[in-house]
């Protein structure tokens, strides 16, 4: 009994650390609970992950090939009843924007998720265009699957399932991509630099290549942030917005290439 008490008291001790923790390294206790602990929470009394409770809520309230709508049911669950980490409606038509304005025949985009990102590119494109979408987390691919093909953008789109180092170093040989026009990075923030570098590297960024950048604010990529806005390389521009969802300060980064 007494081991149990102490346990407990352990176990309880921790997660207030870790809380604390939390609440101190991200700037509040209103964004540790949503971005952080609410759908932890939620996902301790149900038996659906918070990706499935997406699929979901998708596939009762959105129409089979209507990607605005599906769009529509995505930004109404979370922000009405939890948190998630897709680019969200209000960054969303910056993204919008800045795509149509580069008006790409070759889209990748580093991180899938659940696949909104895409669903919101594909809807832009016209036919003939492909975006080559990286996730290396497999439960989330399946997620992205359903949810693009439910939308009826699933002939646009093609996750490929990797991490995105690798996937990158087999572009050229697997996918026979020459150069990308356009590059929506928004997988794990200590990615965004090695990731931008490896493909300069490999010869995949053109003249012109737009590389546009999510939450270089919150979580925030600084490193990334200071090499591009610092190299000879880049054209940067900066769209301040708001982190997905909530009134946190956050923006996107758009680098055009420039050879
Ligand atoms: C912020 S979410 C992407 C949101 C999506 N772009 C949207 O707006 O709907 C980041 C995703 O990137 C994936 N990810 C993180 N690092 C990765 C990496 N190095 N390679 C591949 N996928 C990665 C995670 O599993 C997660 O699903
Ligand atoms: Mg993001």
């Amino acid at each position: 009994m007494e081991f149990y008490t102490v346990l407990s008291a352990g176990l309880a001790g921790l997660v207030l650390l870790a809380i604390v923790a939390l609440v101190r390294h991200h700037g509040g206790a209103y964004l540790t609970w949503h971005v952080y602990l609410q759908g932890y929470m939620k996902s301790l009394f149900s038996s659906r992950s918070k990706e499935q409770r997406i699929l979901d809520f998708v596939l009762k309230h959105a129409v089979p090939g209507d990607p605005t709508s599906v769009l529509n049911a995505i930004d109404k669950y979370f922000s009405q009843q939890e948190w998630a980490m897709n680019v969200g409606d209000e960054k969303g038509l910056i993204l919008d924007r800045v795509l149509q304005e580069a008006s790409p025949s070759l889209v990748l985009e580093l991180g899938t998720y659940c696949g909104y990102s895409a669903v919101r590119m594909a809807r832009l494109l016209k036919q003939g265009t492909q975006i080559l979408t990286v996730e290396f987390n497999r439960d989330n691919a399946d997620i992205a699957h359903q949810i693009l093909q439910f939308a009826g953008v699933k002939d646009k789109v093609q996750v490929l399932e990797g991490s995105s180092e690798e996937v990158i170093r087999q572009l050229q040989k697997k996918h026979a991509v020459d150069t990308v026009d356009f590059i929506f990075i928004d997988h794990w923030k200590d990615r965004y630099l090695p990731d931008t570098k490896l493909m300069e590297e490999l010869g995949l960024l053109r003249k012109g290549t737009v590389i546009l950048a999510d939450n270089v604010i919150f979580p925030g990529a600084p490193d990334y942030l200071q090499y591009v806005r610092s190299s000879p390389k880049y054209d940067c521009t900066y769209y301040p917005s708001h982190l997905e969802y909530l009134d946190a300060e956050d923006g996107l980064e758009k680098a055009v290439y420039k050879g």
